[in-house]
């Protein structure tokens, strides 16, 4: 794709599409559950529709529409063993969430995805479901797809995770709600509590305490509606794009606004942006709502700490914000990043370096050396929908064309960004 760059900034109002967290949990928790669940708001993006795909191929029934989605839900016993492999495409939160789900289902699963998913970790969930009973094997002992699952026997235990990660503990949990016994996890730092927050909703008890979430097992999920709000992954390229392109004004509305996922919202206000946020409601499920955000001139920050896992998949587009913003930014404690879609240390590295930007790798993050000015070059997002987003407003701010390569990356996560982008400009 070509882009070039944004002369009259960008200026106008959007409902972001929903929340890819958020439209998973409802499709998987939705099919285990008794009775029919209704989304509304749900992701069409290719990461959900692959959810739905292997959901499809356990024996459940769903119609989708759109946003607008309906669930039969099985209970927590009628998931039926697949004739075909499930594959979850790119997504990891569907590979990492369904092993939880399989992890009691008496009989035989094998799950593989794309080439992206073939590299990234498993065994951060593997490790703990085995340990619970269930029979998992795959590439080097289980680390990688392809990977094969025969559930059955689950009992509850404590797990320790050494990573903060939801998929993590929502794959326990999940397997913790089948298995005999009280199910704990965890982490060392809050991750997003979409989980907690949904199972609630599908008439679970769950206690949270600090940083430790625990079910007790055999609890049945009922069906219900869940309304899904705006990513505020997808809303951050705007929420950055309206604050580093002059002449800007965005107003991004039903916006998501968990408080485990605001991360990005408080970082851009310490660096100066300026952000509004009005009409705030649903506080008891899921908050939303509407965020404008306004040019104004930023300065460099340091980020880390409690704060990354409230932000991980918005550094590739922190990383172009800071490389606007005047002095230094130091992003640390993010080593996460290197085992997502791409290894995204290096890939905002490389590809922010070809526009001009003053960037370099540290081994758990980044440094950016603002303000730079961009020019446009020919770059890719390596399959990676976050890269190519962020590099899609990059284009917005760079001195000649952009040639993005493997834009169609977006619709992961979001697939009418390129529209919504052209669309907003003056
Ligand atoms: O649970 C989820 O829906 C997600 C959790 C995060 O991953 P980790 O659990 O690996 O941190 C995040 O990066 C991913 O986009 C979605
Ligand atoms: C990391 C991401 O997703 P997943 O882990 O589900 O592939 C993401 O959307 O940035």
């Amino acid at each position: 794709m070509k882009l070039t760059r944004a002369e009259n900034g960008l200026r106008g109002t959007i409902r972001v599409p929903g929340d890819k967290s958020i439209s998973h949990r409802a499709v998987m928790f939705g099919a285990i559950a008794e009775g029919t669940t209704t989304i509304s708001g749900f992701l069409p993006g290719e990461d959900c529709l692959s959810t739905i795909s292997c959901f499809r191929k356990l024996g459940v029934e769903i119609r989708q529409e759109g946003d607008y989605v309906e669930v039969q839900g099985t209970g927590l016993h009628g998931l039926q063993e697949p004739d075909e492999v499930l594959d979850v495409g790119n997504s990891g939160t569907t590979i990492r969430l369904m092993l939880g789900v399989l992890a009691n289902t008496p009989f035989h699963s094998c799950l593989i995805g794309d080439k992206s998913i073939a590299k990234r970790p498993m065994k951060r969930v593997t490790v703990p479901l085995k340990q619970m009973g269930a029979q998992i094997d795959g590439r080097e002992g289980g680390q990688y797809t392809p990977i094969s699952i025969r559930g059955g026997n689950v009992k509850g235990m404590h797990y320790v995770s050494p990573v903060a990660s939801a998929q993590v503990k929502s794959a326990v949990l999940l397997a913790g709600l089948q298995g005999d016994g009280v199910t704990a996890v965890t982490e060392p730092e809050k991750s997003r509590d979409h989980t907690e927050r949904m199972l609630r909703a599908f008439g679970c008890e769950v206690q949270v305490d600090g940083m430790t979430v625990s079910v007790q097992g055999g609890q049945q999920l009922h069906a219900t509606h869940i309304e899904v709000p705006g990513d505020i992954s997808s809303a951050a390229f705007f929420l950055v794009a309206g604050a580093v392109v002059p002449n800007s004004r965005i107003k991004l509305q039903k916006v998501g606004l968990n408080p485990t996922r605001t991360g990005i919202l408080e970082v851009l206000q310490q660096m100066g942006a300026s952000i509004t946020i009005e009409n705030v409601q649903n506080e008891d499920f899921e908050p939303y709502g509407d965020v404008t955000v306004e040019y104004s001139s930023l300065r460099g920050v340091e980020i880390g700490g409690d704060v990354i896992p409230r932000l991980i998949d918005e550094i590739p587009i922190l990383a172009l914000a800071a490389a606007q913003a005047e002095g230094t930014t130091v992003i640390k404690d993010a080593a996460e990043l290197k085992v997502k879609e791409t290894n995204r240390i290096d890939t905002v590295v490389d590809e922010l370096k070809k526009l001009g930007a003053h960037i370099e790798a540290t081994p758990d993050g980044m440094i950016i050396h603002g303000r730079t000015p961009l020019r446009g070059a020919s770059v890719s997002s390596h399959g990676d929908h976050r890269i190519g987003m962020m590099l899609g407003i990059a284009a917005c701010l760079a001195d000649g064309e952009m040639l993005i390569e493997n834009s169609e990356a977006a619709a992961v996560s979001y697939p009418t960004f390129f529209a919504e982008l052209q669309r907003l400009q003056q």
